[in-house]
């Protein structure tokens, strides 16, 4: 397994920070480490594991706008076990019925709430090849600048789990923003057509398995900021941004309409810093400003997960 893993990351530090502009890293690679696959256990074990279910303390509320269901955890630590069985126990589900397990990661903090996932059991047994990796919004700077949602990932997760490299599908860093959005469009539209994305019932957008989205404290998800006329974007799948009021200013982000059409949405939050921002989605309050977090609302299910510190105004 040692050594697997160390020809895994040896390929993907070898990988160009570019890829030329008509070729997005939407054409898997052949990967080194599918030839070393280890097998792995059976998911189906995860669902029966009374250790992490019985570990977390969470509430599940009704909140006056409940959408969805929503999670209180005593801890961060908690919300993190129970995000971690959410994720294993969904990819076992549609793996069964399917080849690839679609997640869309975010950046910042939500990155270092899968670390569970990187442990027993979970390590062990999800079945990591099905795994297909995509972001809901990218910094539009190179693959190793400390700003790149890319890194974050590779650092804290995918340099730990065995997935092929060639389902890790990155933004094209040598492009501007606008030549980056429409890449990555392209490349979405191109495995939706190969199937490796489900289409939306009525075929108009991809229809991911999995949105992992974190929230900003001001209501911000993805790189979709309150008031931002990009907020109401409704036909493209990818967009660009070069006047982001968090820095770095130029990104790329997926579109409301494709948040939306996923099968399942969780939306991470965690710290008392963004306890406005959750009041404003879930409270009593009727604010004049529609945030763009409460503008998430799935065909497929959504899940809340707060810590006490981010539910702590509910
Ligand atoms: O800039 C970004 O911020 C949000 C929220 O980050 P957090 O560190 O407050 O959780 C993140 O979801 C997004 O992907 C990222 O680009």
């Amino acid at each position: 397994m040692a050594a697997a893993f160390q020809s895994f990351y040896a390929t993907l530090s070898k990988l160009p920070s570019s890829s030329s502009p008509r070729s997005p890293h939407c054409v898997p690679l052949t990967s080194p480490f599918l030839a070393a696959k280890p097998q792995f256990r059976s998911i189906g074990l995860i669902s029966g594991n009374l250790r992490y279910r019985t570990k977390a303390s969470m509430a599940e509320i009704v909140t006056p706008k409940s959408k969805g269901k929503v999670q209180v955890f005593e801890s961060e630590e908690e919300l993190a076990v129970s995000l971690a069985m959410h994720t294993a126990d969904l990819c076992s589900e549609i793996s069964k019925e399917r080849d690839s397990f679609t997640v869309v990661l975010s950046g910042g903090s939500l990155v270092k709430s899968l670390r569970k996932l990187l442990e027993p059991p979970y390590i062990d047994s999800v079945d990591w090849l099905k795994w297909r990796v995509f972001w809901v919004d990218e910094r539009v700077v190179p693959k190793d600048h400390p700003d790149s949602n890319y890194l974050l990932a590779y650092n804290d997760f995918l340099s730990k789990i065995p997935i092929p490299i060639g389902n890790v599908y990155a933004i094209n860093d040598a492009l501007s923003a606008e030549g980056a959005a429409d890449d990555y469009e392209t490349c979405l539209r191109h495995l939706v057509k190969t199937k490796i994305i489900e289409s939306s019932e009525d075929n108009t957008f991809p229809k991911f398995d999995l949105m992992l989205l974190g929230m900003g404290p001001d209501g911000h998800i993805a790189s979709l900021f309150p008031g931002h006329p990009l907020v109401q974007e409704k036909e493209k799948w990818v967009t660009s941004i070069k006047d982001s009021p968090k820095p770095p200013p130029e990104r790329i982000s997926f579109t409301l309409p494709v948040i939306n059409s996923s099968a399942h949405v969780a939306l991470v939050v965690a710290g008392a810093g963004k306890a406005s921002a959750v009041y404003s989605a879930l409270g009593d309050v009727s604010n004049s400003e529609v945030l763009p977090v409460q503008l998430v609302a799935p065909q497929g299910e959504l899940t809340w997960f707060l810590d006490k510190g981010a539910a702590s105004k509910l």
